[in-house]
């Protein structure tokens, strides 16, 4: 696919911009220079020696190992467009022909030097970010060709990926650990995307669950441990289904004096043959009563005292039968259910004060990198911690009780004593899963005597993501640091370990066909954040493994294979929590 012109680019003031923000060598630029005064850094670990080296990465040169961004990568345009929060004024570009991100924007980065950067790759890959619309447009990507602006001597996406693998772990990677031939491994260790999840949902089954007996109004968000069973009938007297009167025979009836029948009192007399009397809705029906006619549709003949119907009357009518919805001892929902408010409503109405739940899991968030600000504005390259503020949420809507995100740095003993001190059922770290020179979580876990369950994932973006059991049983989810790929960690390992702890079965798959193309990897899954459009997932842009602006407009993610997507075909969907199908005219139910 051709790239978008220079000249189309310059129209657009996102990309103008960004233009002008970026180092020659696509790292972004500083902004301004000066702290705020509000800025609050995380706590400062990282060696001068490190920063130093990066700040003396050369525009061409290969970057420092485990740098996250490699210049000249695809994915590095994302800080034009893409973050710039204000709406863009002035003409459009038409989003019709506007290509994604290659596949290979997720697999960076191209390590061996001859993969230098182009002058003018970054905005030319910028362009595809600046699609301001929610929704995406069909995308056509990763044509041959295409990948030549960023790759240099890259002709097809197959080939740069191959390539970009190979070099990352015969080169790349062997430079930054001595044992480079585990590296070599690390594509073959890599867990199909499927494998993954149900590895993590047998994980999460292996710890029975705890339970403990909640009273309802403290059982919101648990799961049953056990089924409910409907302690009384319901409704557990023939009730009045209407404010009007209960009337015994045919008509027309004798008006009783005794007054009305109000919800809440006792049993009345049987009611005798020919007599009518008032009875409220939600009351007890007297014994013999035929039917219940409403208020409206019956007429008291003055001086008679006698009702007439105005309308023929069935026998039964308007009366709801005792029973009706259920009899002591049906089993209304099963173990596993997840208590929502309308659970708690049933098993109120059904006659429980308390209810058997199982304990939500516990999980702790342990923050990772010197780079991170908890206020202010990114400076001197220093960035503003997206993760932390997002993964503690997001797991309490996975199912977890959050004890606490600690922010660690890049201190690798910091990092040990958090891991092994937790109590939580489930630590989940945010970076350092990679092979860089501060990315200590393979390293802890060999220290701490964990064991590797699943150890890197073949789906991008996110594939460094790991799951692993430590000793005493308790489970660690390490979540890559590029943002989209800790959500993609959240959804393929963490949600699958959490709905598992927490006592519920493995989420059903949902398929739907696919609004638009979307272009696969060679190897490995996709995830990509889509918005549901009359029912079909439709893909969204800004789906680059450090964008978040995707996914803070997504309904969930696509699923989407090797090989892609084409319009119509029916692929996984993973909903968010807070954004299901089931609120989606067409969606599908599970
Ligand atoms: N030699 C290799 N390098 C990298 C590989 C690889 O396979 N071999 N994979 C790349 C991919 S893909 C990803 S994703 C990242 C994952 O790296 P880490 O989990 O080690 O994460 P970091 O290096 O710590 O950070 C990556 C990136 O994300 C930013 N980050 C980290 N934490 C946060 C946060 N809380 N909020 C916002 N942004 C965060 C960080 O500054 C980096 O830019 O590794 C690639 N490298
Ligand atoms: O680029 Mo990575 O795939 O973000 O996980």
């Amino acid at each position: 696919m051709p790239q978008p012109s220079a000249s189309a680019r310059s129209a657009s003031p996102a990309v103008a911009r960004e233009a002008v923000a970026a180092d020659p060598d696509g790292r972004p630029a500083r902004a301004g220079g000066d702290t705020p005064a509000t800025a609050e850094r995380a706590p400062e670990h990282r060696t001068p020696t490190s920063r130093a080296a990066e700040a003396a990465m050369p525009p061409t040169a290969t970057p420092p190992t485990g740098a996250a961004d490699a210049p000249g990568t695809p994915d590095a345009p994302d800080a034009s467009g893409a973050s710039d929060p204000e709406p863009q004024p002035g003409p459009r570009p038409q989003p019709a022909p506007r290509p994604e991100p290659q596949p290979h924007a997720e697999s960076e980065p191209h390590p061996g030097p001859h993969l230098h950067r182009r002058p003018g790759a970054a905005e030319a890959a910028g362009a595809d970010d600046g699609e301001p619309d929610r929704l995406g447009t069909p995308d056509r990507l990763g044509t041959p060709g295409r990948s030549g602006g960023d790759d240099g001597e890259i002709d097809g996406v197959d080939e740069a990926l191959a390539l970009v693998s190979g070099a990352r772990q015969g080169t790349h990677r062997s430079a930054a650990r001595p044992d480079s031939a585990g590296a070599e491994r690390g594509r073959h260790r890599a867990h199909p995307w499927p494998a993954a999840r149900s590895v993590a949902a047998g994980a999460g089954r292996s710890r029975a669950p705890r339970t403990v007996r909640l009273p309802l109004a403290e059982a919101l968000g648990t799961v049953l441990a056990e089924p409910l069973t409907a302690l009384c009938d319901l409704p557990s007297f023939d009730t009045s289904a209407m404010d009007g009167w209960a009337v015994a025979g045919p008509g027309p009836w004798r008006i009783a004096s005794e007054g009305s029948i109000l919800a809440g009192h006792g049993g009345a007399a049987p009611l005798p043959d020919g007599t009518a009397l008032r009875i409220a809705t939600g009351a007890r029906v007297p014994l013999e009563t035929t039917a219940v006619i409403r208020s409206e549709h019956a007429r008291a003949a003055e001086g008679t005292r006698l009702l007439h119907a105005e309308r023929p009357v069935t026998p039964g009518q308007d009366i709801r039968p005792r029973g009706q919805e259920c009899r002591t001892g049906d089993r209304l929902l099963p173990t596993g259910t997840a208590v929502t408010p309308a659970v708690l409503g049933l098993a109120a109405a059904a006659g429980y004060d308390t209810l058997l739940a199982v304990v939500r899991p516990r999980a702790e968030v342990l923050v990772l990198g010197d780079e991170l600000l908890t206020s202010g504005l990114p400076h001197e390259g220093l960035i503003r911690d997206a993760l932390g503020p997002m993964i503690g949420p997001w797991l309490h809507a996975l199912g977890a009780d959050v004890v606490a995100t600690r922010r660690i740095g890049d201190d690798a003993d910091a990092l040990y004593r958090a891991v092994t001190a937790s109590d939580a059922d489930l630590v989940v770290t945010t970076g350092g899963t990679a092979a860089g020179p501060v990315d200590h979580v393979h390293p802890v876990l060999r220290r701490a005597g964990a064991e590797l369950l699943v150890d890197q994932v073949a789906v991008r973006p996110g594939h460094p993501m790991l799951l692993a059991r430590l000793p005493d049983g308790r489970h660690l989810v390490g979540l890559p640091g590029n943002p989209l790929a800790a959500v993609s960690g959240l959804l393929t390992l963490a949600g699958p370990v959490l709905r598992t702890l927490s006592g519920r079965e493995p989420e059903r798959p949902c398929r739907l066909p696919v609004r638009d193309t979307v272009q696969g990897h060679p190897h490995d899954t996709r995830l990509v954040p889509f918005a549901y459009d009359r029912g079909r997932p439709a893909p969204l842009h800004y789906n680059g493994p450090a964008m978040l602006r995707g996914v803070a407009v997504a309904d969930g993610l696509v699923v989407i294979p090797p090989g892609g997507a084409e319009p119509g075909d029916d692929v996984e969907v993973i909903d968010l929590p807070w954004a299901g199908r089931a609120s989606v005219e067409g969606g599908c139910f599970t």
